[in-house]
């Protein structure tokens, strides 16, 4: 097991504890979970920064996204890396921190076709499940598949209208064109979208980021 680095402060819940917090693209699942696991002094884990590394891996190789043999021996021989810190989780690729090239639009384009393959999933799945608890984790299966028996599950969704004027100042792009890629990808994602059962739904599209903290914070036991 991967023991993440805890903040200085004293551990505030049970050791075992998973908070997983799921949802479609900028539905604010990073911007919240980060926050949560501060309040709570707990790492966080962002499982979309791996499917990202992948799908970098994958273009800087000139890899097919169809061909998931190839993909997983790219992985391989060219192995990623997650770093969850509190200040924001980090990636490695061979030992490079490539974090600041993954939340592009060329990455945006292909990273649901490498991250639909089972093996690709699987390979993400062990790191996550190499990390030691307690910590939040954020992404789109956390606790319908990777963590089924998580702590405390939530679900953060949002219209797309919204999301898309969320996500157009971190890509530069018009709004229509981000719209677009939103709808696009909730659609490419829809087989691992769906929230788990015991998942609490929070729908932000009329919350500010500090409400839908104190929503979740309000639900955690610590
Ligand atoms: N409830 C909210 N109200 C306003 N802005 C938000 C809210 N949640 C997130 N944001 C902003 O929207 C953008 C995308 O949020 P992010 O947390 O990256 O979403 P995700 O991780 O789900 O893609 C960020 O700039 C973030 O600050
Ligand atoms: N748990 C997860 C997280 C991400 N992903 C994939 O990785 C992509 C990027 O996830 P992300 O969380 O970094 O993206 P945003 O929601 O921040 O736009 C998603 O569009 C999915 O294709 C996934 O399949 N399962």
């Amino acid at each position: 097991m991967v023991k993440l680095p805890m903040k200085e402060r004293e551990q505030t819940v049970a050791p075992g504890t998973i908070i997983t917090i799921d949802g479609p693209s900028a539905s604010g699942k990073s911007s919240v979970a980060q926050r949560v696991a501060a309040a709570i002094g707990l790492p966080y884990v962002s499982s979309g920064l791996l499917y990202r590394g992948a799908t970098y891996q994958v273009q800087r190789y000139r890899v097919n996204p169809e061909d998931e043999a190839a993909i997983l021996a790219t992985l391989e021989a060219h192995p990623i890396q997650l770093l969850p810190r509190p200040e924001g989780n980090r990636l490695l690729a061979e030992g490079q921190d490539i974090t600041e090239q993954l939340h592009t639009r060329e990455v945006d384009a292909m990273v649901s076709a490498v991250s639909k393959h089972k093996r690709v999933r699987q390979y993400v799945y062990q790191r996550l499940r190499e990390l030691s608890p307690p910590f939040v984790v954020e992404g789109r299966d956390m606790g319908s598949t990777v963590f089924p028996d998580a702590t405390r599950k939530f679900y953060l969704t949002a219209r797309p209208e919204v999301r898309a004027l969320r996500r157009v100042p971190e890509r530069n792009a018009e709004y229509e064109t981000v719209l677009q890629e939103i709808l696009r990808r909730d659609q490419a994602d829809r087989a691992q979208l769906a929230p788990a059962p015991d998942a609490v739904l929070v729908d932000t599209s009329e919350m500010g980021i500090d409400d839908v903290v104190r929503t979740i914070l309000e639900r955690i036991p610590y």
